[in-house]
């Protein structure tokens, strides 16, 4: 009672599961120079892939937890009883499904018009990945740099031009540059979301809806159309409008947040996971509330509608490596020769796809 105050980042318990999944590095025992990753206990985790086995052979899920048959889906999707407005579809992707998913991630959503967390710093720049994969490098480019100095003092909209573009070789990149080449695979690693649709404002945490944007995908929006159903009343179709693709490397978490910048919070968010197995938190109302901790894998939808909308939720952890991170199957349909580079990338990376209706 009388003990000293819990430190500013363990006050709440939503902060204190964080913590208690975060990725944390220690001294390794056995070698003095090496980092070992401490042990977590994962025994609180929901998981409901064996939750669907157990469910598929006796028809029962575990206290607190109820699953039913929705129409149009040929497995069980399950709530928690005390978390109303949340869903959780175990594999709702098949294999195939989820690679497509993941080259589109890589290769076409990051694309000008969409925004991505490089956008800020180097301007619209096209074909990231082909080009991480062909080893070119990022170069200033002089005259770029000075036409885009002319177009904006002139009141130009310089938004479709940057004055970065990819070079193929370091000796090429040398004429024009004026900073040092900047790795494509190096920026690769560095990409953390990029936004489809009305664009998502990060400084201004709001949707501009005055930035250019393309529609939201057809075969994207049909999927969400189709997952969101659980959520939705059968009088109304979901509508989506923006994505945020999140893009997580081995040590990357997204903090407890609340998405509250879309305008009828019915709506489902419809979330997707790929990738590397993590750690999903889904808190209540407020921060202080215990989260539930469950495993979110490759092919796994989410649905938040109605007061799960208001339930502070986040990802405090990704397993990668070959061990934990329940690759292994997306793995095998990326080895030939031509997808040996998603392979390399998803085998230590997450991508989250969340599908909105902003009005
Ligand atoms: O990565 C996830 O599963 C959740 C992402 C999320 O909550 C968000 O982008 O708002
Ligand atoms: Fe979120």
């Amino acid at each position: 009672m009388y003990g000293a105050e819990p430190a500013e980042s363990e006050r709440t318990a939503f902060r204190r599961a964080e913590k208690r999944y975060k990725l944390y590095k220690t001294p390794n025992p056995k070698s003095r120079k090496k980092l070992t990753h401490r042990t977590t206990d994962l025994s609180d985790v929901v998981d409901f892939h064996s939750i669907l086995q157990s469910f598929e052979r006796s028809g029962d899920p575990p206290p607190g937890i109820y699953g039913f048959q929705c129409p149009g889906f040929n497995r069980p999707v399950f709530c928690f009883a005390d978390r109303p407005g949340f869903y959780f579809i175990p594999s709702a992707l098949t294999v195939e499904e989820q690679c497509h998913w993941i080259r589109e991630s890589l290769t076409t959503f990051p694309q000008p018009p969409n925004r991505t967390s490089l956008t800020a710093i180097y301007g619209p720049i096209a074909d990231l990945f082909d080009a991480a994969q062909n080893q070119k490098v990022l170069i200033e480019t002089k005259s770029l740099a000075a036409d885009i100095e002319h177009e904006t003092k002139n009141g130009e909209n310089s938004l479709h031009t940057s004055k970065y573009i990819f070079s193929e070789a370091p000796d090429d990149a040398r004429r024009g540059e004026s900073c040092k080449p900047i790795a494509a695979s190096v920026l690769l690693q560095k990409l953390r979301w990029s936004t489809l649709g009305l664009q998502f404002d990060w400084s201004k945490r709001n949707y501009d809806v005055s930035l250019p944007h393309n529609k939201i995908p057809d075969a994207l929006c049909l999927l969400a159309k189709k997952m969101a159903v659980p959520a939705m009343s059968s009088r109304e179709e979901f509508q989506p409008e923006a994505a945020i693709v999140n893009y997580f490397g081995p040590s990357d978490m997204l903090g407890g947040h609340l998405d509250d910048m879309e305008a009828d919070w019915s709506k489902p968010i419809v979330s997707i996971s790929l990738g590397c197995k993590a750690i999903f938190l889904l808190g209540g109302k407020s921060r202080e509330d215990n989260p539930i901790a469950m495993f979110l894998r490759s092919g796994d939808i989410v649905l938040m509608a109605g007061q799960a909308r208001e339930c502070f939720h986040g990802v405090p952890r990704i397993f990668t490596g070959d061990e934990h991170a329940d690759v292994a199957t997306l793995l095998s349909h990326f080895s030939d020769k031509d997808n040996c580079c998603f392979m390399d990338y998803i085998r230590y990376s997450r991508i989250n796809i969340n599908i909105r209706q902003v009005n």
